[in-house]
């Protein structure tokens, strides 16, 4: 029988635990959300994180950036972002208008601002596993979360993470890394053949494509851990890149939604309430 990881239910926890450090602290966090409103799931996500961080004392401020926005004009939102001592954490939502590099917007975040760890400084600390506190990207870091809240060591497992984004892929493989897994990553051009080879031997599975049903039942090895990173919307309803048939073979499984999704939220909570407490000190 497959056991569910409920992301929602270790969100929960997550979020009550950081509601009673922040009443403690008697600080009152900001997080500034730099969007693209036109982008339905951007519009979705950016009302999800409002509400989920007025609940734990986190006030939001939403910056809606126009549809012919450039990388330059988005730079000096966000060097404005990084100027103002009242806003704790600065979160791009990607995907941003597309004349607009993420990448490059995400590197001109403060590094003690960038509660999203998608900045190079953030992103070198993880890859180099340095030692200390700093702001990892909130969906892999939140993976982690929910590993170690099931007790579930990566420690010399095999892991596949199939996704490089800088958003999920590189960091979540990082991670493993720094857990002592043996990790490979595999993406849009690593050979079915050879991912299927990878697949079958893995204890832990982690998965972000954005296709739907991507990971068949008969891909994985039986007692795995899958982890589903995926987000997608299939006649109005939420559902994930691993087939539902996954759970009879699986040990352990991330539903969609109700699994990764709420754990992203709690932990970019998290790292803003973390950066507030270093902006203090
Ligand atoms: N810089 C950046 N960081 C992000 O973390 C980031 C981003 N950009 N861009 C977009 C994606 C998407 N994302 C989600 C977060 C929570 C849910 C979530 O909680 N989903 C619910 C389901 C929602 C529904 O039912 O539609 C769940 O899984 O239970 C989903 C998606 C964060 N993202």
């Amino acid at each position: 029988m497959v056991q569910i990881l409920d992301g929602k239910a270790v969100a929960k926890a997550l979020r009550e635990q950081l509601t009673t450090e922040l009443a403690a602290s008697g600080l009152k966090p900001t997080l500034a959300v730099v969007f693209d409103p036109a982008d339905d799931g951007s519009r979705l996500y950016v009302g999800m994180k409002q509400k989920a961080a007025a609940k734990v004392g986190i006030e939001t401020r939403d910056i809606a950036v126009s549809a012919d926005a450039t990388t330059e004009s988005v730079e000096k939102i966000v060097a404005k972002l990084n100027q103002d001592a009242s806003v704790s954490g600065i979160l791009i939502q990607a995907p941003l208008p597309k004349e607009v590099d993420d990448a490059a917007i995400f590197a001109k975040v403060a590094p003690e601002k960038d509660v999203d760890g998608l900045g190079v400084t953030n992103q070198g600390r993880l890859f180099a596993n340095e030692a200390g506190n700093y702001p990892v990207a909130a969906t892999p870091k939140g993976v982690m979360t929910l590993l170690n809240y099931y007790d579930i060591d990566p420690r010399g497992k095999r892991a596949v993470v199939v996704g490089r984004s800088q958003l999920f892929g590189r960091p979540m493989a990082a991670l493993l890394l720094n857990a002592d897994a043996t990790v490979t990553v595999a993406h849009r051009y690593t050979k079915e053949e050879t991912l299927n080879n990878l697949l079958a031997e893995a204890d832990i599975i982690v998965v972000g494509v954005g296709i739907p049903g991507f990971i068949k039942a008969s891909q994985i090895k039986e007692g795995a851990v899958v982890i589903d990173v995926g987000m997608n919307l299939v006649d109005g309803k939420a559902c994930g890149d691993v087939e539902a048939a996954a759970a009879d073979k699986a040990g352990w499984l991330t539903p969609v939604p109700g699994g990764v999704g709420p754990m992203t939220i709690a932990t970019l909570l998290e790292s803003t309430m973390e950066a507030a407490l270093e902006q203090a000190k």
